[in-house]
């Protein structure tokens, strides 16, 4: 499990150790780890004198910069280009300092500055100049703003950014700059990192929508007593913000049947899915869920659908019955006319199974069928809709969103999925290229977000198949959060796995998923 911690935790954290450790020597842990990762990036052909260029802003990300480029110095052995551009008027003094002695180029990219924004920009000697360094720079150091940052970016440092070469290797000092810290807010105006060397531990924007932005993720070891798990250090420990499943996390979280199983013991899933509009939904659902391994699975629907299931899933049993977990709404029309018995029919059996104190999933049409909390308290709910989904749900029940749009969403997409979780007493699993699992705020779990699908899994009933597994996972007894993550991670792995580099199409992804599963589970067993 990836963990990260908010930017307010890191900093109390920070304070602890810094009233133990003498002045400094945080920042020197920081800056030592960011200049060996830095020297391992060097190019390797030797013909030509490496350029690294650091882009220095005004805070303790700038200081981390400069002292990692005076430790790149006397790290590397051999003779090395090394340019600091300061971004800031206000300056780390000491860092500048160290850099200056180690005879880094200090090129003040904020002399002789605009009036009125980069177009107007009457560019200085030092800004060409600096402009030509990263044109030409094997690898820049973004080290403009790090978790003291807000979203956006001054002019300045958007035109700096702009002249980075397309070869050079960009590291990012603790987090991307001018993207949200905290992961709250995705997209906008920052840095796009190859690589990003963090302190301490991860932060919400590494593992959240907005981890595309970082690259690959190292964390240097600086000493800071976040979640562990030593007695003396039991006040200082914190519950981490945000969390990410991994491939590791899948033998422990899978529910593997052991010789005592059966199939009931194992969890039967039943699907309220599709009508005689929508008949390809069930299948894929309940594709799904037997591949993903539920000991039965039931359908619920009408004939048309309930002919092509049987047709093409012989191993599903048809009709009510008792289940362990419900799967309510891929494909299922929440509004049919008067006259269509079958669909109100299909309807009934939907708000049954909402109704009921067991496990529910809710999906697609499904969730137009909730007004506010489900009956049953204690009933354990996972809600997945998209973007769009979400928006529609909260125009519908909360005041406050009226008139939410699926493009507001997916800049916010955990504000508005902690709203619906907090006003439908749910988990909400919020699907898109990075899939949010948001549980209820008044339960203080973590946020977990899982990116682990080819965008090619982006297709029409890949949803319907995500829920089909989930809610097998609700069936065989995991929690909401758990088996969001858990179903998130398997479905995309097994969208990779279908067909790497290449489309896929749903039904595919359902009958990878035992393979999937295998593969993950004898990973951890060499890996453990
Ligand atoms: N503490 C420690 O021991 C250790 C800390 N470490 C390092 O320190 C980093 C945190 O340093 P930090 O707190 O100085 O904040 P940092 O992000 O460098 O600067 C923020 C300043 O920029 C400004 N600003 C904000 N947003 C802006 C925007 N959009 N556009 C323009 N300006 C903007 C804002 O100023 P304001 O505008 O509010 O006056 C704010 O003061 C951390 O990420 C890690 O790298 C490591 O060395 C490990 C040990
Ligand atoms: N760009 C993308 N990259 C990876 N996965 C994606 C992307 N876009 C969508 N997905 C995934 O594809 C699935 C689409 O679900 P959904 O929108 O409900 O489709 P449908 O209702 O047609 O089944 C979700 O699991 C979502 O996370
Ligand atoms: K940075």
């Amino acid at each position: 499990m990836i963990q990260a911690w908010s930017v307010d935790d890191v900093r109390a954290a920070e304070e602890r150790a810094m009233a133990q450790l003498p002045d400094g020597e945080l920042m020197q842990r920081a800056a030592t780890g960011l200049a060996q990762v830095v020297a391992a990036r060097l190019p390797d052909d030797t013909s030509t004198q490496p350029l690294v260029v650091a882009l220095v802003g005004g805070g303790n990300n700038g200081g981390d910069a400069l002292w990692a480029l005076a430790h790149l110095a006397d790290l590397v052995g051999e003779p090395l280009d090394l340019v600091a551009v300061l971004t800031s008027e206000h300056r780390h003094e000491e860092g500048l300092r160290a850099a200056r002695r180690a005879e880094v180029e200090i090129v003040d990219a904020t002399r002789g500055g605009s009036k009125g924004g980069s177009k107007a920009r009457r560019r200085s000697k030092a800004l060409d100049h600096a402009v030509e360094a990263l044109a030409v720079a094997d690898v820049v150091l973004d080290g403009v703003l790090g978790i003291g940052g807000r979203p956006g970016l001054p002019d300045l440092v958007t035109e700096l950014l702009e002249a980075i070469g397309a070869d050079a290797h960009v590291i990012a000092v603790d987090v991307p700059s001018g993207v949200d810290p905290m992961g709250e807010i995705v997209g906008g105006a920052g840095v796009f990192a190859d690589e990003t060397v963090t302190f301490g531990c991860a932060k919400p924007v590494h593992v959240l929508g907005t981890a595309s932005r970082c690259g690959m993720l190292t964390v240097v070891d600086i000493g800071l007593d976040l979640g562990r798990d030593h007695a003396s250090a039991s006040a200082a420990r914190t519950a981490p913000a945000a969390e990410r499943v991994d491939h590791d996390d899948v033998a422990a979280l899978w529910p593997v049947p052991g010789p005592e199983d059966d199939k009931y013991s194992r969890g039967v899933v039943g699907v309220v899915a599709g009508g005689e509009v929508y008949t390809g939904a069930p299948l894929l659902s309940v594709t799904a869920a037997v591949c993903a391994g539920a000991g039965m699975v039931r359908y619920v629907g009408p004939p048309g659908p309930t002919q092509l299931v049987r047709a093409e899933v012989p191993e599903a049993v048809h009709g009510t019955g008792r289940v362990q977990a419900w799967v309510v709404g891929p494909g299922l029309d929440a509004h049919p006319h008067s006259w269509d018995q079958l669909g109100l029919a299909q309807v009934e059996a939907a708000r049954r199974a909402l109704d009921s104190e067991l496990p529910c999933l809710v999906d697609a049409g499904g969730l137009d069928l909730l007004d506010g909390p489900r009956t049953h308290a204690g009933a354990r709910t996972l809600l997945t809709p998209h973007a769009g989904e979400l928006a529609r749900l909260l125009a519908r029940l909360d005041p406050e969103a009226s008139g939410l749009d699926r493009e507001r969403v997916v800049v916010e997409p955990l504000r508005w999925a902690r709203r619906a979780a907090d006003l439908l007493r749910a988990t909400v699993l919020l699907k898109g290229s990075t899939t949010y699992v948001v549980p209820p705020p008044a339960s203080g779990l973590a946020v977990r977000a899982q990116a682990d699908a080819p965008a090619w899994a982006g297709t029409a009933g890949s949803g319907d198949v995500l829920a089909g597994l989930a809610g097998t996972l609700l069936a065989a007894g995991l929690d909401p959060v758990d088996a969001g993550s858990l179903a998130a991670l398997v479905h995309g792995v097994a969208a990779h796995d279908a067909n790497p580099g290449g489309p896929v199409r749903a039904l595919e992804i359902a009958q990878q998923v035992p393979r999937t599963v295998a593969r993950l589970l004898a990973r951890a067993a060499e890996v453990g």
